[in-house]
């Protein structure tokens, strides 16, 4: 993948020039290689819990609340957080701007929802990261930072034109789309890139996956240099989560210890549970380093 600020020309991977490559499995590696460098983006299925596919909103009148399962979710249902929604803007020049010939979609804020998914605890950052990291110099012990940001719905003739996402903070470096498993058709992502365009269909990606493999939800990370569109939605509902995704630095005991953090010595055993045998021997049942 190409990375924002790191040059193509300094993969972490040892690099075989062409010129040396002796074998057809050497010209295989090249290429796999190269073609890997230059997806600005990663994307695919990713299994979760049941549970994770809740969303409680407020539903705008006064302090009531509704629960939604993305999991099962009812056409009556999608039609209520539909129309619980605002029109969503979009970014221009720092400002956000309604336009429905441009961005024709339902959000909510932070303030009005909450998710049950964590992308944590899921595991889909730890999916994401390796890809968005490469040309990232291991030794470097920076991270990943997702933070949700919104809640979009999108109907039957909803769509969002070509745009590239406005920064959100310094280390910004891409931004995360999480589709949940709704029944929709069209939608389609396409993601353009030193001109070449891809499309990943998270509708079709969902339904091909088996009933019995599980509740999973589907997942497109993109560097902020890659200008993205969501083509409209033929039928059904499409909602996604979106993220703002963040280069940090890898947490050490030294930063935390600097922050005020209180740090146990390195090496210090922090739990030991132990039983006492009839004869005096101590078993340790367990040990916490
Ligand atoms: O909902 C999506 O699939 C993408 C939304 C998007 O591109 C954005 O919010 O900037
Ligand atoms: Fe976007």
């Amino acid at each position: 993948m190409s990375q924002a600020g790191a040059s193509p020309e300094s993969p972490t991977s040892p690099r075989i020039d062409l010129a040396d490559a002796a074998t057809i499995a050497d010209h295989l590696k090249i290429l796999r290689q190269s073609l890997k460098e230059h997806v600005p983006y990663t994307a695919g299925v990713h299994p979760v819990k049941l549970e994770d596919l809740a969303v409680f909103y407020m539903t705008g009148q006064e302090r009531d609340a509704r629960v939604i399962d993305f999991g099962n979710a009812p056409e009556e249902h999608l039609a209520e957080i539909a129309a619980a929604c605002q029109p969503a803007p979009f970014g221009v020049n720092q400002q956000d701007v309604l336009d429905e010939t441009y961005r024709k979609a339902g959000k909510m804020d932070l303030t009005q929802f909450a998710a049950r998914l964590d992308v944590g605890t899921s595991g889909l950052l730890d999916t994401i990261s390796p890809d968005l990291l490469e040309g990232q110099n291991a030794a470097s012990g920076k991270i990943i930072r997702a933070e949700m940001y919104k809640l979009n719905v999108y109907g039957p003739g909803s769509f969002f034109k070509a745009h590239k996402d406005t920064p959100r903070g310094e280390d910004m470096i891409g931004s995360l789309v999480v589709v949940f498993p709704t029944a929709h058709e069209g939608g389609e992502l396409t993601l353009s890139h030193g001109g070449t365009t891809w499309t990943f269909d998270s509708a079709t990606e969902l339904a091909a996956r088996a009933q019995a493999a599980g509740p999973a939800v589907a997942y497109v990370a993109f560097y902020s240099d890659v200008t993205h569109e969501v083509k409209p939605v033929r039928a059904g509902h499409r909602v996604t989560l979106t993220y703002n995704l963040f280069l940090a630095d890898r947490p050490t005991r030294a930063a935390a210890a600097a922050a005020g953090h209180r740090v146990a010595p390195a090496g210090a055993t922090g739990v030991m549970i132990y039983h006492m045998t009839g004869n005096g021997r101590r078993v340790v049942i367990y040990q916490h380093r």
